[in-house]
């Protein structure tokens, strides 16, 4: 066993992203030890790096200086309770444990009441980037016990992705589940991102008849623009692959069911719970649960009538009505995700930094896209937006964009091709921007059956009509 208390750092759980975290750290001189329950993972990681192999906690712990620093990357929920049940009795006061995983946020407030008072610094950080932004720099948000910071700043933000202007991905959030709340509102967006994304690719090949080479291209030629991003990129490249068993476009062979392990629904519920409306993220969740019920759906494609159109407008110029559309869909989409941040920070006194965090999003992680500087840049002009539509130059975007995203989303109910995700951000838009909204009759209704009053235009106070003699 190596040098008792010669290690900067552990990393617990050495799969995907544990393993690649930790050869990252150790790419940035950091002397990182790591343990997994599976005995051949330890050994394989532990030559990897020319150490040997902790066989237990207890000797991984022993192994670090202190103040310890854990970094825990085991699958969300009841791995993390059972590596801090194993771990708070080899802890002393002042160390730091931080859960790198895709943690709900209220199981990291519950786990952060558990350790007060045992001197347990606890981080809850949102990591994003996939296997290889593990390896080359991922986007980093930790949030937590904030006499943490000092201690894992220079190990997060040596490992963290770099904006253009060198910014690390990396900074400190806030308290309490803070950091994972923000890496959960990140994968809401990152939802819709994908979904409004899907939606483009089906209604080109729908409507248009676009084979997946011939949207390669365009999505390539898009991703120079403002739609500029990692998403649209991936796409392109994805589009262009073959399949080498059928010589035919892989995309095409892969089954139209979409799989999903909860943080687009917690997304969703969170913004449920703070009354934020958030449509486009709760819609492009449902997008994947009714892609997942596919024998309902083929079942489904001979009882239930449709449109019988062809497609008969002209071709280039609606391909750029798909991209405006697009990136319309998509202002939406971080509108609402934002939306969701700022009603966190009032419900929980984050006093989130949105500017900061839209930051944080422009490399490394998977919604990293051009569009997230101008974020920052509208939140830098008012931090209290009230809403990311209403700055300045994301409503001059949306003008040139709005019809844009009328004419598909009519096009595309016309034709009958699904695309949730555009019609939900439309209609987000719409009631976004409607002074007012048939909500007065909505009260009206109430007030008739539950005698729940309504208040009126000419007067204040609250009112009960007796509806019925
Ligand atoms: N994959 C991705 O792209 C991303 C993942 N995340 C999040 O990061 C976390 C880790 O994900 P990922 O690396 O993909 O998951 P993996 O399943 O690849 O790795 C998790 C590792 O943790 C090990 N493990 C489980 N329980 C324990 C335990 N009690 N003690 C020690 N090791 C344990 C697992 O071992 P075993 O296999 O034996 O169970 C496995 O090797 C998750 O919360 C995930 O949501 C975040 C961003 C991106
Ligand atoms: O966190 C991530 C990236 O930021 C993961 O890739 C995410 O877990 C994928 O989520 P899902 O499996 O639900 O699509």
């Amino acid at each position: 066993m190596e040098t008792p208390q010669s290690f900067d750092v552990a990393l617990v759980g050495l799969g995907v992203m544990g393993e690649n975290l930790a050869l990252n750290l150790h790419g940035h001189g950091f002397a990182v030890t790591g343990f997994d329950l599976e005995e051949h993972k330890r050994a394989s990681f532990a030559s990897r790096l020319g150490t040997e192999a902790p066989r237990s906690l207890q000797e991984l712990v022993a192994s670090l200086r202190a103040p310890r620093v854990l970094l825990l990357m085991v699958p969300a929920g009841a791995p993390v309770d059972a590596v801090l049940r194993d771990l708070r009795p080899l802890l002393h006061p002042g160390d730091v444990v931080i859960d790198g995983g895709n943690t709900r946020f209220t199981d990291t407030q519950r786990r952060i009441a558990e350790l007060t008072g045992s001197g347990i610094l606890y981080v809850g950080a949102g990591v994003s980037g996939g296997e290889e932004g593990a390896l080359r720099g991922p986007s980093i948000m930790p949030g937590g016990d904030a006499q943490a910071w000092p201690v894992v700043r220079p190990l997060l933000q040596a490992i963290a992705a770099r904006a253009e202007d060198d910014t690390p991905c990396c900074e400190w959030i806030g308290p309490g589940a803070s950091g994972h709340f923000v890496k959960m509102v990140h994968n809401g967006i990152e939802y819709a991102d994908m979904q409004t994304i899907c939606e483009a690719y089906f209604l080109m090949q729908q409507l248009l008849g676009l084979q997946p080479r011939e949207m390669s291209a365009v999505f390539a030629e898009w991703s120079r623009g403002e739609l500029s991003s990692y998403l649209v990129d991936i796409t392109a490249d994805i589009l262009s692959r073959t399949d080498p068993e059928s010589g035919g476009a892989l995309v095409d062979v892969i089954v139209d069911t979409a799989e999903q392990k909860g943080t687009g629904k917690w997304a969703s519920q969170a913004a449920l719970d703070l009354g934020v409306t958030a449509p486009t993220i709760a819609d492009a969740v449902f997008a994947r649960t009714v892609s997942a019920v596919r024998a309902e759906r083929a079942a489904a494609a001979g009882v239930l009538a449709g449109p019988k159109l062809q497609f008969t407008g002209e071709r280039a110029g609606f391909t750029e009505k798909i991209r405006r559309a697009l990136l319309a869909a998509k202002i939406c989409a971080y509108a609402q995700g934002f939306a969701l941040l700022a009603a966190a920070d009032r419900e929980y006194s984050w006093d989130l930094a949105h500017g900061t965090i839209a930051g944080l999003w422009r490399a490394g992680c998977i919604i990293r896209a051009r569009l997230l500087e101008d974020i920052r840049h509208a939140y830098a002009r008012d931090a209290k937006l009230a809403n990311l539509l209403v700055d300045p130059h994301f409503a001059g975007v949306m003008q040139d964009c709005q019809q844009a995203l009328r004419e598909v989303v009519a096009t595309a109910a016309l034709h009958g091709v699904p695309a949730p995700a555009f019609m939900s951000a439309l209609a987000y838009y719409d009631s976004y921007r409607a002074p007012r909204l048939p909500a007065n009759l909505l009260q009206a209704q109430r007030d008739y059956f539950g005698a729940h009053k309504y208040e009126r235009l000419d007067r204040a106070g609250k009112f009960h009509t007796h509806w019925v003699d």
